[in-house]
C-alpha cells in the first residue's frame, strides 16, 4: 500500500468513528503531524470518487519561535535573573549576575525592574519582592494551543519580542461522501478492446474526467518539418511579390475543381478511383454567377465564344454541382483568377500551399492527403519564356539549378511543362513540378481581357521536405505512423542552421 492510499484509509477509518473531521492539522500520520501536502494529496483523489467531502480552510495562526519554545520550557529571562538573585543572600552585582547567566542576565534584567521584582541596592541587584509570577511561559503555552490569543496586547508584545511570529496555515475539514466506503475500489481509467468484447465495461466503473487539470506543461516545442519547408516556401513567394491565396476549404465543387478549368467532365481524373466524392451533402446549391457558369458550359460543349471547339460532349450541371475534397490547389487559384476579371484585371502573382486529396493507394511515395505548393503569374504579354525563366529563379532559391523542361499535358494548361531536376544522390533526373500556360478555354469565360496571359505551377510540398530531411518513406512524415524522432531530429537540424 502507498503512502497516499494508507493515509486515505485512516483518513476513511476515523469519519467511520466519529462521521466527521473538523481539522485535519490536527492529525496524526506514521508518527508525525499531518502534512497539508500529504492531507491534499489524499483528500483530492477521495473527493473526485465522492467518497468524502471537504473544504479547505485557509487561517493565520501565532507559533512560537525558537527563542518562544525555549522560554516556554525554561522560563522567562527576567524569571531567571530574579532566581539567581533570589539564590544569592546578599544581591548580586551586574558583573556577577552576568557571570551567571550570559546574555539572559541583560535580556532579564530591564524587564524585570519593569515588573518590580528587583530593585537596586548601592552597587548590587537584590530582590524587590518574596514571589513572582512568570506570566511569559503560560502565555506561549495558551497560544501554541490555540494558535492565537484573546489578549492581543499581550500578543503584539510577544510578537515584538519575537517570540511568536504569525504564520499561514491552511487545513481541511472532512464529512463522508455520498459514495462513502471504507474500501478504496480502483476505477478505471481507460476503457479497453477487452473490455469492449467482455462486456466487462457494463458493471466497469470509471474515474470521472478532472476538467481541471491542466496537463503537463510541455518543455518545448518544435514545428513540423513539412511546416518548416511551406515557411520556406512562403519566404520566397513573398520576396517574388506573390500574395497569398485563402485555401481553407477543402471541400470545393466539381465546378471550381474541374469545371471552370477545362477538365472535360469525361476525364478520367473526375472518377470515384482518383476522387473523393462527399456523400452528405453530395451537390452544392453555390455556383457563381450563371452567365459564366453558361459559359464555361457551352465552351465545353462547342468552344463558346473561344476560338477552340469545345469537347463536343454534352455538359452536365449535376456533374458540376458534385462536392469533392479538392484535389488539386489550382482550384483556388481558378477561383482567384475569376475575382481577379470580375474586380477588373490588373497584372497579380498568387501563391497557395495547402492540403489537397486524391483517391490514390497509399505507399512510400503517395499519400491519399498532401500538400501543394502553387503559384500563379497573370500579366499582358507572358510567354512560355517567362514561364521558363520565372522557374529558374523559383528553384535556384531552393539551391535546385540545372533544370529540364519535358513537353506534357494538362486540360488546363497549353503548352504544359513538367519540370525535371538532375538528382545528384539518385543519379537521376526527377520531376520536381508541373506548369504551363492557361488556356484561353479557361481564361476567357471568367471574363479576362483576351491579350491576358496567365503562367502556372504546381509541386508537392513533401518531395522537397524528403529530400531535404533525407526520407525515403513519405508515410514517416505524415499520417498514423509518423516517426517522431524523426520530425524532432529534423527540426533540430533546422533550428541550428542559419539558412
Ligand atoms: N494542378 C497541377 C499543377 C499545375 C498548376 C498550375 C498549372 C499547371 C499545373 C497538379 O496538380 O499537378
Amino acid at each position: 500500500m502507498s503512502k497516499v492510499e494508507a493515509l486515505q484509509v485512516l483518513l476513511l477509518k476515523k469519519l467511520d468513528e466519529q462521521n466527521e473531521i473538523a481539522n485535519t492539522s490536527h492529525l496524526e500520520f506514521e508518527g508525525k503531524k499531518l502534512t497539508v501536502q500529504d492531507a491534499q494529496s489524499a483528500i483530492l483523489s477521495l473527493a473526485a470518487r465522492s467518497m468524502v467531502e471537504f473544504e479547505r480552510h485557509d487561517i493565520e495562526v501565532y507559533t512560537l519561535t525558537t527563542e518562544g519554545e525555549e522560554i516556554l520550557k525554561n522560563g522567562s529571562h527576567e524569571a531567571k535573573v530574579f532566581n539567581e538573585i533570589c539564590a544569592s543572600m546578599s544581591g548580586l552585582s551586574i558583573g556577577e549576575l552576568k557571570d551567571k547567566l550570559g546574555n539572559t542576565a541583560g535580556l532579564g534584567q530591564g524587564r524585570a525592574f519593569k515588573l518590580g521584582w528587583i530593585k537596586k541596592d548601592g552597587d548590587k541587584l537584590i530582590k524587590n519582592t518574596d514571589s513572582i509570577e512568570d506570566g511569559t511561559p503560560k502565555l506561549l503555552a495558551e497560544i501554541k494551543e490555540h494558535g492565537t490569543h484573546k489578549d492581543t496586547k499581550a500578543l503584539n508584545d510577544l510578537k515584538k519580542r519575537k517570540l511568536v511570529e504569525r504564520n499561514k496555515l491552511m487545513y481541511f475539514s472532512l464529512k463522508k461522501g455520498p459514495n462513502f466506503s471504507l474500501t478504496i475500489e480502483k476505477l478505471n481509467t481507460d476503457l479497453t478492446a477487452d473490455m469492449i468484447t467482455s462486456r466487462s465495461w457494463e458493471n466497469a466503473k470509471f474515474k470521472d474526467y478532472n476538467f481541471a487539470a491542466e496537463g503537463i506543461p510541455p518543455a518545448g516545442g518544435c514545428l513540423h518539418p513539412l511546416m518548416k519547408v511551406r515557411e520556406e516556401f512562403r519566404k520566397f513567394f513573398f520576396e517574388l511579390g506573390f500574395e497569398e491565396m485563402p485555401t481553407n476549404n477543402y471541400v470545393d465543387s466539381g465546378f471550381w475543381n474541374f469545371d471552370a478549368l477545362f477538365v472535360p467532365q469525361q476525364h478520367s481524373a473526375r472518377d470515384v478511383q482518383d476522387t473523393f466524392f462527399l456523400k452528405k451533402p453530395a451537390f452544392t446549391n453555390k455556383l457563381p454567377d450563371l452567365d459564366y457558369v453558361a459559359r464555361v458550359k457551352s465552351t465545353h460543349e462547342n468552344g463558346g465564344e473561344t476560338r477552340g471547339i469545345g469537347y463536343r460532349a454534352p455538359w452536365s450541371e449535376e456533374e458540376t454541382r458534385k462536392l469533392i475534397l479538392r484535389t488539386h490547389t489550382t482550384a483556388v487559384s481558378g477561383n482567384m483568377l475569376y475575382k481577379l476579371a470580375k474586380n477588373g484585371f490588373r497584372p497579380a502573382k498568387y501563391f497557395s500551399i495547402d492540403r489537397v486529396f486524391r483517391n490514390e493507394t497509399v505507399d512510400a511515395t503517395h499519400l491519399a492527403e498532401f500538400h501543394q505548393v502553387e503559384g500563379v503569374i497573370c500579366d499582358r504579354n507572358l510567354t512560355l519564356g517567362d514561364l521558363i525563366g520565372f522557374m529558374e529563379v523559383f528553384f535556384a532559391k531552393m539551391n535546385v539549378r540545372n533544370l529540364r523542361f519535358k513537353p506534357a499535358y494538362n486540360p488546363y494548361t497549353e503548352p504544359s511543362l513538367e519540370i525535371f531536376s538532375y538528382h545528384e544522390k539518385l543519379g537521376k533526373w526527377v520531376e520536381v513540378g508541373n506548369s504551363g500556360m492557361f488556356r484561353p478555354e479557361m481564361l476567357e469565360p471568367m471574363g479576362l481581357p483576351k491579350d491576358v496571359r496567365c503562367l502556372g505551377f504546381g509541386l508537392s510540398l513533401e518531395r522537397p521536405t524528403m529530400i531535404k530531411y533525407g526520407i525515403s518513406d513519405i508515410r514517416q512524415l505524415m499520417g498514423p505512423k509518423v516517426n517522431l524522432d524523426l520530425i524532432q531530429a529534423g527540426s533540430a537540424v533546422r533550428l541550428d542552421r542559419e539558412d
